[in-house]
């Protein structure tokens, strides 16, 4: 990893996010036919600019992998160029966005996420600090499509409010801003779903974890990663040990 390889993140993410502002704002598709353009737009220039710029490296994009056949522990790009594809499909909608992350030895090394819709791009060159405030009720972000089935009850038993939003990484860019105080996910994801916020989490110094508390490891042959916790620190000991009391009467 280089001080380049943040602002190459930052700067593709940027590049891809202006892309589908554009194809968002004259599309006169339906929203299937919108959603897959979008999709094939953003993963064409990003893996065409990696190909470009790091020609060395291996991309895994949610859309297909590209370059260099991947080396286990060695550097790959991992990249979701439109995630909350829904929401980008619904007029007015900001949560989405796009995703470019550097995996090096199953870490994030760099990162970035814009969120085009809200002029906002987010990386680990620059993370934002941390607000200093307490917590009176804790603010739980979850998917707004397909939540998963404990969270009400384990809201309840925190005291905490649930947030319905789209998208992964205006989630956890929700935690990293100070928005929300928590995003958890279960019930299934890919590593590209996480990679690039999560970097950008771990960077502002926040908790990251699997919902059992282990660590999030990327760059594995098999991008599945079901469940993550993004939380801040205080509150993590509190939710690690709801979720574990949860799974143990759930056996
Ligand atoms: N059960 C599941 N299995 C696979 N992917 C899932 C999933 N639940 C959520 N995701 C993916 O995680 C991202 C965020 O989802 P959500 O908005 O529901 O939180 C979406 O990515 P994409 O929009 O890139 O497809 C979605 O496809």
């Amino acid at each position: 990893m280089s001080v380049d390889d943040h602002e190459l993140a930052a700067r593709l993410a940027r590049r891809a996010g202006e892309c589908l502002v554009e194809l968002r704002a004259k599309s006169t598709s339906d929203a299937k036919v919108l959603g897959d353009e979008g999709d094939a737009a953003a993963h064409r220039l990003l893996v065409e600019a990696l190909a470009q710029e790091r020609p060395a490296d291996p991309v895994l994009s949610e859309h297909g992998v590209a370059g260099p056949e991947r080396v286990a522990g060695e550097r790959v790009w991992i990249v979701d160029p439109l995630d909350g594809t829904r929401e980008f499909t619904e007029p007015g909608r900001t949560d989405w966005a796009v995703h470019v992350a550097l995996a090096e030895r199953h870490e994030i090394t760099a990162s970035a996420v814009a969120l085009p819709a809200q002029g906002v791009v987010l990386g680990t060159g620059a993370p934002p600090t941390q607000p200093t405030a307490g917590i009176a009720r804790p603010r739980i972000a979850v998917s707004r499509s397909r939540p998963p089935e404990f969270v009400t009850a384990l809201a309840e038993e925190l005291g905490a409010e649930l947030v319905p939003m789209g998208s992964a990484g205006a989630k956890i860019t929700a935690v990293v801003l100070g928005e929300v105080d928590a995003y958890l996910h279960g019930g299934g994801q890919y590593e590209w779903d996480s990679a690039a916020p999560v970097g950008i989490a771990q960077a502002a110094g926040l908790h990251t974890s699997r919902l059992d508390g282990s660590e999030l490891v990327y760059a594995r042959p098999d991008p599945w990663l079901p469940d993550l916790l993004v939380c801040r620190r205080e509150l993590a000991v509190d939710l690690l040990a709801a979720l574990s009391d949860r799974s143990e009467r759930s056996r």
